[in-house]
């Protein structure tokens, strides 16, 4: 039996699914988290009949004539698949906007159970809301739930409902007639029919004690919060302590004990492959256990992280990030919307990519999905923590920079797409409901973090693990299939694949064939930077920079890679705004919906990567050194080739403007004249 989870978004749907399934999705404190279908079976705590309960947790809608492509995610889930029973999270504190959306369900003929959702809230504002005259008017039963107390008993007579009301017949309280849906007068005239109707019922069985002193303590808030210039600042200083914590406190503390651990165990495999051939040796010890073990020594780092972006997330505040940056980001064409595909695409490029599923306006969408790579993931943590460590003594203003360049690039790149497609910047709407400030559920965030902990781990231990021990294997070994011997590593097959590509990366300050194989199996998964570092470098913690400072010989790390500190923040920073992994190449697919736009877009953040690395390199050593980089002139004819090709599509896209316009005008003459 199919059980539905729908309604309006942020009302608690998933916080719910994951209460009856014991699943770990993302829940977060603004409309829009779930852009997808997930479907799981419920736990037999909840049930004890001999049928399977599936939950079908669905997106957010307000309607079910659907505006965005996860809205008619859910009419399409609730119309076609039929569900045997919808179960209709309400958002109590909110009943007459819910409302609206359950009559729609109510007239599909699906039985509905409507479950009066965060009554925790209203308790405490003293709302008091008659669920038996709701469940009268409704014509279905009302159960009032808080999803986030796994043991309420409400959850348990939702399912219990739900499963009583398999296979009877659904009435609908109100019916909207045949509405012709093309005719918008109609439509406007038919919806607003309806809200009399839901306010008709509100108005019954609602009581609401008006509190005035806490509305206005959250007013207050917001007023700091959402400050246009106070806000922004605020925005700034938050950022930097989630990673002065994460990346130079609390999260190296941790990661020193876990390297620690992590080498007495990479001791032990070697102790115990002592007898085997040096090749088995650097294979296991060094490319498998060394370079997996060297991504895995920044997980501290990467969870503390995720905790703390969940406690923001959940305590309402990341919201407000979307409005305070909104009129900036509307400068651009984009709006609060995609701010949170970006702030999503700091924990991972996939689902920040997928969140902006949620805008409405498709160049809007394809500019969001494009650019959203440019902030840092999680994934890029251990490689800006790697130089951060190892070239600027742990400063956590290396991470704070590289968001904000992120976000510099972001800003730039949109103003690029718009006058390379032609688009004047217009206004689209941005009607973000700002949720209710709550203490965030340090319970949630711990999970929240373990479950995306858990998912780097299983990273580490297959994409990286098989990356590892492949670039070890062409590491050691020639194309005649002799082992490389000690000094000639310039002969191995790795070498020699990635010594091309080494040379185009010249200019850029790092021409090693180490270093541009490193960034090749980035593209795979951007842990292998790291990792590939490690196998190439034969370095694996790099957490300890004791040890780098023992394998390069005085605190010399840049002798290990032969890299300058400006060169070193080009090659990272070259890693960073290049295009993202495939994975999240692939989403971008999925939401941009275009090849054209899809090739357009990795060719931007191509040259994006290049271009700043260029830059970063060739200035920082001139301010530095008094002269310039290696391969000025080359990189600078590469820089200038992008610019003119650049160039050359805007001024394509003005003229077809032009053209247009022109079209436009005639036509009107024309029409005047007729
Ligand atoms: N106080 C209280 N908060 C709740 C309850 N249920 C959910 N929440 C909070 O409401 C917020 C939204 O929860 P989600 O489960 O992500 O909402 P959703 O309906 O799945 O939202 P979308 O996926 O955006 O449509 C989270 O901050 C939850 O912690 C509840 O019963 N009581
Ligand atoms: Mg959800």
């Amino acid at each position: 039996m199919r059980i539905a989870l729908a309604g309006n978004p942020n009302s608690g749907k998933t916080t719910m699914y994951n209460a009856l399934t014991g699943r770990n999705e993302r829940v977060g404190n603004w409309a829009g988290v779930t852009v997808d279908k997930k479907e799981f079976h419920i736990k037999k705590n909840f049930y004890d009949g001999a049928e399977e309960l599936i939950a079908v947790d669905l997106p957010g809608a307000y309607s079910m004539s659907p505006f965005t492509s996860e809205e008619s995610i859910t009419s399409t889930y609730v119309k076609n698949e039929h569900p045997d029973v919808i179960i209709n999270i309400v958002d109590a504190t909110n009943l007459s906007r819910s409302l609206f959306f359950t009559t729609q369900l109510l007239e599909l003929g699906i039985p509905v159970v409507v479950a009066l959702n965060k009554s925790d809230i209203n308790e405490k504002k003293e709302t008091k809301i008659d669920e038996k005259l709701l469940s009268e008017k409704l014509g279905c039963p009302v159960i009032k739930t808080v999803s986030v107390t796994a043991s309420d008993k409400g959850l348990l007579e939702v399912v219990k409902a739900a499963v009583a009301q398999k296979g009877k017949e659904q009435k609908a309280p109100y019916w909207e007639g045949n509405v012709d849906l093309t005719d918008k007068n109609a439509v406007t005239e038919s919806d607003r029919k309806r809200f009399e109707f839901v306010n008709g019922v509100v108005k019954q069985v609602e009581t609401r004690k008006i509190l005035t002193r806490e509305k206005n303590s959250q007013d207050k808030l917001d007023a700091i919060l959402t400050n246009p210039i106070g806000g922004i600042l605020i925005f700034v200083v938050v950022m930097f302590l989630v990673f002065n914590i994460s990346q130079s406190q609390l999260g190296p503390y941790l990661a020193d004990i876990l390297t620690g651990w992590i080498e007495s165990f990479q001791g032990f495999v070697a102790d115990k492959l002592s007898g085997a051939s040096p090749f088995m040796q650097a294979l296991v010890a060094d490319g498998i256990v060394g370079g997996v073990g060297a991504v895995v020594g920044f997980l501290p780092l990467v969870m503390v992280m995720y905790f703390l972006m969940a406690l923001l997330e959940d305590c309402g505040y990341m919201a407000r990030v979307s409005m305070v940056l909104d009129p900036i980001f509307k400068k651009v064409g984009l709006s609060g919307k995609s701010v949170i595909s970006f702030v999503i695409g700091t924990g991972c490029a996939i689902p920040g990519v997928m969140a902006a599923r949620t805008i409405r306006n498709e160049r809007e969408r394809r500019v969001t999905a494009m650019l959203t790579s440019f902030m840092p993931c999680g994934a890029k943590l251990p490689v800006i923590a790697l130089f951060a460590g190892a070239f600027f003594a742990d400063a956590s203003w290396v991470g704070t920079l590289m968001y904000f360049v992120g976000i510099i690039l972001i800003f730039v790149g949109a103003l690029l797409i718009n006058k390379i497609a032609g688009h004047k910047v217009r206004k689209s709407f941005f009607i973000m409901e700002l949720p209710e400030y709550k203490i965030p559920s340090l319970k949630r965030a711990f999970y929240s973090m373990c479950s995306r902990g858990k998912a780097y781990i299983v990273k580490a231990g297959t994409v990286i693990l098989v990356c590892n021990t492949v670039v070890q294997i062409m590491q050691s070994f020639t194309w005649q299939l002799q082992l490389v011997e000690e000094g000639m590593e310039h002969t191995s097959i790795l070498a020699s694949i990635a010594s091309p590509f080494a040379v185009l990366l010249i200019p850029l300050g790092f021409g090693a064939w180490q270093l541009a194989a490193a960034a090749i199996t980035g593209f795979i998964a951007k842990e292998n930077v790291v990792g590939t570092l490690a196998v190439c470098y034969g370095v694996t913690n790099f957490i300890d920079t004791e040890e780098l400072a023992l394998v390069g010989g005085g605190n010399q790390v840049a002798t290990i890679m032969g890299l300058t500190k400006v060169a070193a923040l080009a090659y990272l920073m070259f890693n960073l705004y290049t295009p993202p992994c495939f994975a999240a190449m692939g989403a971008m697919n999925s939401e941009i919906k275009s090849k054209k736009w899809l090739f357009g877009g990795i060719g931007l953040q191509f040259a994006t990567g290049f271009t700043i690395a260029f830059f970063v390199y060739q200035i920082g050593t001139l301010i530095t050194t008094g002269s310039l980089g290696n391969g000025f002139i080359p990189g600078l004819i590469v820089v200038i080739l992008i610019a003119a090709f650049i160039a050359h599509l805007i001024v394509k896209a003005n003229k077809s403007i032009a053209k247009e316009y022109a079209l436009g005008n005639n036509m009107s003459n024309s029409a005047k004249s007729a």
